[in-house]
Parts: C-alpha cells; structure tokens; sequence
C-alpha cells in the first residue's frame, strides 16, 4: 500500500516507512506508548494509528518509545500502526510566512479553514507554505563569491513591510557557481554552492529548522537600548531592551490581552510573533479578527503584513500547546537572522506550563511544585534563553576584494529577539510556580494588579511590585537628556513615599501628614493619572513616544520643585491644588504628536507664571 503524507513543504511516500512501523500499545489522553519500531530517536516526529496524527517521541526505554499526541486521540485503538518520519517537529521558514495563521504544527489555518470548511478534522496535512507560489527574487551575490550559513544570497518583497533575506541554510558553505534572478516557487533552486569536496549543493528559498534547537548566531551581544513599547509606565519605569524578556503575570481581566495586542501594534520592532497558547477559543477568534485589521504606526500599513500568528486555543489538544511556542520561538529566531527586530509575544505560558504538567502526570513522573514536573524551571529557561540581541551568522566575503582585511570584509548584521510572556497566575497569586520561575529567568517583570485594574487604571501595572533589571541609563543619557536617570528615580520616589504615607493615614488619619507631605500625594495622584494611565483605545494617547513621556514626566516634576518652593514661601496646598495650569498638565495626553513637546516646554513656563503670580497674591494679602 502506498501512503502519503505532508507536512511543511514535504510530501513523503511512506512505503518504506511502513516497513518499520511500531504498533500502539499503551494510550493515555495524549500520551502513547509504542514498540516494535526497528530505529527510532528522541523527539522523531510521528504519525500515530490510522488517522494519523501527528506526535513526537519524547521518552525511549528498551524497546519501547513513549509519544506525545498533538491531536485528540479519541478512538485510537491498540495495534494500530505507528509512523517514523525518522525527522525532529521542524518549522518550515521562507516567505509566504507573514501574515499567516497557524497552528503549533505549523499547519496554515486559513488555507484550511478554506479547504475543510469550519471544523478541521484530525490527521489533516498541509504544505506550512504555499509551494506553488512565484515570488520575486533579486540576488545580492554574484558567482565566485563565498557564502557561509547565514549568507544573505537574495531579497524577496515578502509584503509591503518586509523584505525577505533568503540566507544559505546550516550544512553549505563554498563558492557561488550558479545564482538566479527573476521569479521563482519554493520547488525551485535560487542558487548553486561548491563546496570544497567540489559537492554542487541547491540552494532554494525555503529551509526548514527543527524547533526545539535555538537557531545559530554569530555571538550575543550586549542590551544597550530599550524597546520603546509607546507605553509610558514601561518605557520610563521599567523598560524591555531590545532583545531581553518580559513577562506580564496578571489575574483574570487584568489586561494581560489589552497590554500584549498594544505590544504587537507599537512597539518600534520589525516583525511580531503573536502565540496564542491554551487562550479561549473566542478570546483567540477576537484577536484573529482585529489584528489583521489595525495599521501600523508610522506607515500606515496593516500590521498584518509584519506580523506571523500562531493560534492555539484550549480546546486544542493540550500537548499541541507545547509544540506552538516553540514554534513561535523559532520563526521569529528566523527574522532575527535576517537582521530583523522581532518581538514575540505567548498569551499565555500558564497555559504552556499546565499542559507540561498533563503530560508529566501521564508519563507518571514524580511531580514537583503544585504538580509541574522537576523540569519546569529549566525549560522556561530554556524559552527564555532563546530571546536575544545577536550579530548574526556570517555575512557576503566578495571574491574580488581578497585583498581587504577580513575585518573590512565583514559587514555586521544585527537582529534581536525581544520576549513577552503572559503569565495567568491562578486566583492572580503570583506565589504560583510558573510566576516565580519565571520572574526569575526574565530581566523585566511587569506585575498587573488586579485593585488597579477595578479602578480602571490601565495598563494596570503595579509600581511597587514591577522591576527592569536591565540598565540601560546609558542610552537615555545619550538618546533622550541626561536628566532622564534623575527624573526617573524621583518619579519612583515619589510613588514610593505616597504608598508609605497611604499607610500612614490609614493608620492615624489624614490630619497626621504635614502640608509638605499632603503636597506629595497630591502630586503622587497627579503622576498616577496623568502619567501612568494611559488607555489603550485613545486615538492618540495609545501611543506615546518616548521624547514626549519624557516632557511629560519633567513638566509634573516640575510643577512639584515649583510648588515646594513656593509651600515655603507660605503660598497654600489649597491654591496650589487648584491652580489652572494642573488642568493643562491634565490634559498632556492628548496633545497631538507633532507639537507635543514644544507645548510641553511651554507648559513649564505656564506653571512658572501661575505658581509666581499665587506667591504675589499671598504676599499681597499678607501685606
Ligand atoms: N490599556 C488598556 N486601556 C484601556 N482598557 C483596557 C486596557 N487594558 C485592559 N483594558 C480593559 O480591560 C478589559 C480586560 O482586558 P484583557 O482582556 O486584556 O484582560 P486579560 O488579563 O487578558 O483577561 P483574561 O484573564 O480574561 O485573559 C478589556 O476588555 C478592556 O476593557
């Protein structure tokens, strides 16, 4: 009999394979014992019974090879025959991948939805890429030029916001003996290597990555500059470098989707890998929905057209969750090579950890912490260790400028992989162990609070249980004024001395505090409000940038230095709280982009004048 199958862009005949297929011997929900294969290897991809569905080895013991089922299992029986593909879960990397849906398979969700209707049955295969596609490809190197992996060989206008960078995949290195120009599908070869054995190996524009091994780089190199998110409590108080990672813990409703979909549309990044993990069939379906809808920032662009989604909802088979963020990780490592800025963002790694938890259980081995297996820890680091800013595998050594020093030669390519995880603590406790683990593995933490989002102040990120441990102080010395670092601390301060007074009324009474302390709160209040609070919807306050959060933070601080001096002068908290210019500083969120920070400056001056004219009209009736 012949059999065929197909995933990614491979259609394999399986005859040969049928030969060693093992047989079904044990089923427990997604986990499959299995024996009588004559080779089989740790984390082989599989197809399991009849139906066959997709899995992969994750366990050898003698004879027997335990798999996990990315489809539902229901109705497998014993004996029925076990597939070896003989090849790791790989993810299938070219262009056609921007702007499309997938599931932790890499399987296209909507050229399926197209070609099964609503429901997608289980065992279904499809090319991850559209084959038959032609696209457009241009070289950058000419024959006799050496090429190493990572070698950019062509461009291809993928959409209208990203330029695909067809590179030479691991394994092939030598001298250019043949390259293409014009247009071309994936089935065809762009370019020939010579290999020093004199080997002709094709080079095509698609090449394939197992998923659970992090893509090569040149060397890592240092987070110096922030991801500027548009978000004003990120970007002043804790912000993400580019390259670094971040996790949102929050409680049910806490805007953990608001926060992540703002991430994917503002974020100064060059492509987003949206991985919806374990999330609600219609929380999911609203964000496949509107994606695709909103436009980019500056070029006005649908954010689609940079953007890969990988959809994997609850009611999918939870050992699938697993696979899909690797899957994500993966894809966007792939971009982050082209020399690309990618975030990726997985809404939500509970979901990810609860499901390493159900196969755990069903391995039967011995759990840890609130039952998550021993290893929960250090696979999250391993995650987490996969985002990254990069010099990137080798780049074009001209075959005529041999003279040249190699340095010369060299031209650097840098890309960076930025990490946001959703983490959805149970009750909101983020004493939960997928919470704390991962705390500890990302350098940014931003704590939503389930009080603040009651009170509709959003982004509900907590000031006091929030932290960035990266330092870049540096970059906003040089990028935006150097008294940024002095701003920022005395915003924290002030926050700081407004929740150690809060409890100071709560325990004797307002009347307690000094008017210099009253003024504090007032100005705390005015931080929180005015600053922090920023709504996602707003036309134009969702997004903020950077020079204008920053004359923001500096006229409020300003009116503060200003009011101080006049309380000392006698001028009263009471006119003070009710000075006009507290209205114009109110309403700083709204000041359209293009003058933001010229009317901002003369905001200050504003607050200087009203706040001298209060301390005239004191002295006057002091007089
Ligand atoms: N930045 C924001 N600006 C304005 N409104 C917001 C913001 N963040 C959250 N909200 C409001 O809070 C609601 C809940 O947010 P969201 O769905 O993101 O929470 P969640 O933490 O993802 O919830 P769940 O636990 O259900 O997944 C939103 O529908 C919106 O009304």
């Amino acid at each position: 009999m012949q059999l065929a199958f197909k995933l990614g862009s491979k259609v394999k005949v399986m005859d040969d394979l049928e030969k060693q297929a093992g047989k079904v011997k044990r089923i427990a929900g997604p986990v499959v014992g299995a024996v009588g294969f004559n080779e089989i290897r740790l984390h082989d991809m599989v197809l399991v019974g009849e139906a066959k569905l997709v899995g992969e080895v994750i366990r050898l013991n003698a004879d027997q090879a335990t798999i996990q089922v990315y489809e539902d299992t229901s109705g497998l029986r014993m004996d029925e025959p076990i597939y070896n593909t003989g090849e790791p879960l790989v993810a299938h990397l070219g262009p056609g991948l921007m702007g499309q849906i997938f599931d932790g398979l890499q399987r296209p969700l909507t050229t399926l939805a197209k070609k099964e209707g609503g429901f997608l049955g289980r065992g279904i295969s499809e090319s991850s890429l559209a084959m038959g596609k032609a696209w457009d490809f241009t070289p950058v190197v000419k024959e006799g030029d050496l090429v190493t992996p990572g070698t950019i060989l062509g461009t291809i206008p993928e959409t209208q916001s990203i330029e695909h960078r067809v590179m030479v995949p691991q394994g092939i290195s030598g001298r250019i003996v043949e390259i293409k120009t014009g247009s071309f599908t994936l089935k065809d070869h762009v370019a020939i290597v010579e290999t020093k054995n004199k080997k002709h190996e094709k080079v095509f524009m698609e090449q394939s990555w197992p998923v659970r091994m992090a893509r090569p780089f040149h060397k890592r190199l240092d987070l110096t500059e922030p991801l500027v998110t548009g978000k004003r409590v990120i970007d002043l108080l804790f912000p993400i470098p580019k390259g670094g990672s971040a996790i949102i813990p929050g409680g049910f409703g806490t805007g953990k989707t608001v926060i992540q979909q703002s991430l994917a549309r503002w974020s100064e990044v060059d492509v987003v890998v949206y991985v919806g993990c374990g999330e609600r069939g219609n929380e999911m379906a609203e964000v496949l929905n509107e994606l695709p809808k909103l436009e980019d920032r500056s070029s006005g662009i649908p954010l689609i057209n940079r953007t890969v989604l990988i959809a994997n909802t609850s009611n999918m088979p939870v050992a699938a969750r697993e696979a899909s963020i690797y899957m994500g990780i993966t894809i966007g490592e792939y971009y982050r090579d082209m020399g690309y800025d990618v975030l990726m963002l997985a809404d939500s790694t509970s979901r990810w950890g609860e499901a390493l938890r159900e196969v755990s259980s069903r391995l039967e081995e011995i759990p840890g912490e609130e039952g998550y297996p021993a290893y929960l820890a250090s696979r999250l680091a391993e995650f987490y260790e996969r985002a990254g800013h990069v010099s990137c595998l080798d780049t074009v050594h001209p075959a005529d400028e041999k003279s040249e020093p190699k340095e010369k030669q060299k031209e650097e390519r840098e890309g960076s992989i930025s990490l946001v995880g959703a983490v959805s603590p149970p009750g909101g406790d983020f004493s939960d162990p997928i919470t704390q683990s991962s705390m500890r593995i990302a350098g940014v933490f931003w704590a939503l609070d389930y009080e603040l989002s009651r009170r509709r102040h959003f982004p509900a990120i907590n000031w006091t249980k929030s932290f960035s441990l990266v330092d870049l102080s540096r970059w906003f010395l040089e990028e935006v004024s150097d008294d940024y670092e002095v701003m920022v601390k005395e915003t924290e301060n002030i926050l700081g001395r407004e929740h150690e007074l809060q409890q100071v009324v709560q325990l004797i009474g307002q009347d307690a505090l000094s008017d210099m302390e009253r003024e504090v709160l007032l100005i705390s209040r005015i931080l929180r409000e005015d600053l922090l609070q920023q709504s996602a919807i707003h036309d134009v306050d969702a997004f903020c940038p950077l020079d204008k959060s920053y004359w923001m933070m500096k006229v409020i601080l300003h009116f503060h230095e200003a009011a101080q001096e006049a309380m000392k002068k006698g001028v009263s908290l009471q006119d003070l709280d009710n000075a006009q210019v507290l209205q114009k500083i109110a309403r700083m969120k709204e000041l359209k982009l293009d003058n933001a920070v010229q009317r901002l400056q003369y905001l200050m001056s504003d607050i200087d004048t009203e706040v001298s004219r209060l301390g005239e009209k004191m002295e006057k009736s002091n007089a």
